[in-house]
């Protein structure tokens, strides 16, 4: 059996300066011994998914002491990306991923805790949460904060319904007048929680229940109503159940990386492509995998992608359905049932609330046997009240959607299409790869071929697509902003969004070494690898060059003669140090994000940390220390 990690500082003679300090945190004689739980609370005012969460520490806290452990809360950062979108707040946020499994590694290191307890919510937080727990493999349950509820400009129940995206549309849109934008604005996001489509946020949090590593409606149930509270309640009970099973009986299913094993990767996947997530959570999950030694890359989630079914279309695949629409159709365990009756599921990985996953579904699965219990906790319902308080309202919906013919949920003999809502593209243009959210595609769209209108920055591509310099049937090219090359890997939200305010974006392709929110929609492909600054052939496209995108035969293809590209290539090289660089970019880069951009790889590797060859070669120069601090510019080429 192994020992309480925390005995390292709670037990013997030598420890007693330590105990005398854990005292100074209220814990008394008979405390010791128990397994100490770290909480980590995302907790934060910047963050509409996390600015509820400031005393739900206290509730799980309450639990764990009354299951006999010993709780112990600290909080992480949390980026908006919604805020951080379309300006050099962006540069931050995928960094942010590491700084806050860093943080969880260290604050959990550092005092020996036992077991752990991660509240999180938006986009890089619950990723970020992922890596330390498998980065670590103590025990650990996740528990998030919950969706926001979709918007409504009018009461009147045919008013259609909105989030976020039509709020960033609108913007830009010159048909939409100041007094109709500024009444989407104020309805777009109507509560606490994390925006309401199936972006970046919901996407992980529904992938952490098909890991094994949340409860059951962890991704779907509002954070405004009340059985949301039962979930922070459980999961305080249900951690240091974990901790006993992993301390006293030595089970490794109770870790972390015994519960989300190279087949809960899988699970995770065939979700995340049957139901369209945001293409983020492949980032995430290439990453998450390699912290904890799990065999899981992006040819497996190839292989996934074409023979997974599309049985789920939320926002911004569709203005018809918004994530509490997925809840009333059975939330996650519904789509895993409709994966698991289709033979794509593995039934036998663990869970941190059942022996196994075929155990959860039959229990879950409102269309099952067992549905009655479940069914008053799917028909939990939007309370339709603008409000910041979790857990404040209790409405049902009057029935469940049961109709997996043409409802939310597809069964699959009613999907969406044979091949599901990601795809993994590879050509000359992506050598390592690319990444596309099929699920958004319009089916005119599949096969596109065009110019390319190249961009040096996401900021220039937002110029040239307002500034009317993008036209119908170009494909927009946005590099040098891939991990190293941006630094950070932007979202091109903007780029993406205002397309579809120009009313270009079933017309234009988009291809990026960036990456997309969960919010971006249309022919938009990412994470091309190798990126521009790291010798990746976008760096060397042109304008007017012809590019072909084939989605069913997973290919981008640079039209260009290949002893033209080699003229390219030489030329490039021949720049020395001021090649594979942006033209005409002054970007300040932060000593932070230079530090960042020293050490990341690839976003075919999942933008992880890459220490083996040393500080990574980074574009961009540092310049003397100024009175704020060294600041890097990108020299003018
Ligand atoms: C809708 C945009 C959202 C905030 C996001 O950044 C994502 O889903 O990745
Ligand atoms: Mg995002």
């Amino acid at each position: 059996m192994p020992p309480l990690r925390s005995n390292t500082t709670t037990q013997g003679r030598e420890r007693a300066g330590a105990r005398a300090l854990w005292r100074a945190t209220g814990l008394k004689d008979d405390d010791f011994g128990k397994p100490i739980v770290a909480i980590a609370n995302s907790y934060t005012q910047f963050v509409p998914g996390h600015v509820h969460l400031k005393d739900v520490g206290d509730i799980v806290a309450a639990e764990i002491w009354a299951a006999g452990g010993v709780p112990r809360e600290f909080h992480t950062i949390a980026v908006d990306d919604g805020i951080a979108n379309g300006h050099g707040g962006m540069l931050y946020s995928l960094p942010s991923r590491e700084i806050i499994a860093d943080s969880i590694e260290y604050m959990v290191n550092a005092h020996c805790a036992d077991a752990l307890v991660c509240i999180s919510n938006c986009d890089k937080i619950t990723p970020g949460m992922l890596l330390a727990a498998m980065r670590l493999n103590i025990p650990t349950i996740f528990v998030s904060g919950g969706p926001m509820e979709s918007g409504r400009t009018s009461d009147a129940p045919a008013a259609p319904r909105l989030d976020l995206i039509a709020s960033i549309r609108h913007g830009a849109d010159p048909q939409t007048s100041d007094a109709a934008l500024a009444a989407i604005e104020r309805a777009a996001c109507p509560t606490c929680g994390s925006c309401s489509g199936m972006f970046t946020a919901n996407s992980m949090n529904c992938l952490t229940e098909a890991l094994g590593l949340a409860l059951p409606g962890n991704g779907t149930l509002l954070a405004t109503h009340r059985l949301r509270r039962d979930l922070f309640t459980e999961a305080g009970r249900t951690i240091v159940a974990l901790a006993r099973r992993w301390y006293q009986h030595d089970d490794e299913r109770a870790l972390p990386r015994g519960i989300a094993t190279a087949a809960a990767f899988a699970n995770a996947m065939t979700l995340d492509i049957a139901m369209g997530g945001s293409t983020n959570t492949i980032l995430h999950l290439l990453a998450a995998a390699q912290e904890g030694g799990i065999a899981f890359d992006l040819a497996t989630i190839d292989r996934l992608s074409r023979r997974v079914p599309n049985l789920c279309k939320v926002s911004p695949a569709t203005d018809r359905y918004f994530i509490e629409d997925v809840h009333r159709a059975g939330g996650i365990m519904a789509i895993l049932a409709e994966l698991d009756r289709a033979g794509l599921l593995d039934r036998t990985t663990a869970t941190v609330h059942t022996s196994s996953l075929g155990e959860a579904i039959d229990a879950w699965d409102i269309l099952g046997a067992s549905a009655a219990p479940v069914s008053d906790f799917y028909r939990a319902a939007p309370g339709g009240v603008r409000t910041i308080v979790p857990f404040g309202q209790d409405k049902r919906y009057a029935d469940l959607d049961r109709d997996r013919a043409g409802g939310c949920i597809r069964d699959g003999a009613h999907a969406y299409s044979r091949d599901g809502g990601l795809a993994v593209l590879h050509g000359n243009l992506a050598a390592q790869g690319a990444v596309i959210k099929t699920a958004a595609v319009s089916v005119e769209m599949l096969a596109f071929e065009g110019p390319a209108r190249v961009f040096e920055s996401q900021e220039a591509a937002v110029d040239g697509i307002l500034g009317g310099r993008v036209k119908a049937g170009d494909v927009v090219v946005i590099r040098y902003e891939g991990p190293r090359g941006g630094p950070g890997m932007q979202e091109m939200l903007h780029p993406t969004t205002f397309l579809k305010s120009m009313r270009l974006d079933r017309h234009c392709a988009l291809v990026t070494d960036g990456r997309f929110s969960g919010g971006s929609g249309g022919l938009s492909i990412g994470h091309v690898s190798p990126e521009a600054a790291g010798g990746g052939l976008i760096g060397l496209v042109e304008d007017g060059d012809l590019i072909a995108i084939d989605i069913p035969g997973r290919s981008i293809t640079l039209k260009v003669d290949a002893a033209i590209l080699e003229k390219r290539h030489a030329a490039m090289e021949d720049l020395g140090d001021a090649g594979w660089r942006p033209r005409a970019r002054i970007r300040l880069v932060s000593r932070a994000l230079e530090a960042y951009a020293a050490t990341v790889s690839s976003a075919s590797q999942g933008a992880v940390r890459t220490i083996a060859a040393g500080p990574g070669k980074t574009k961009a120069k540092s310049v003397p220390e100024t009175a704020v601090g060294a600041r890097a510019l990108e020299t003018l080429t």
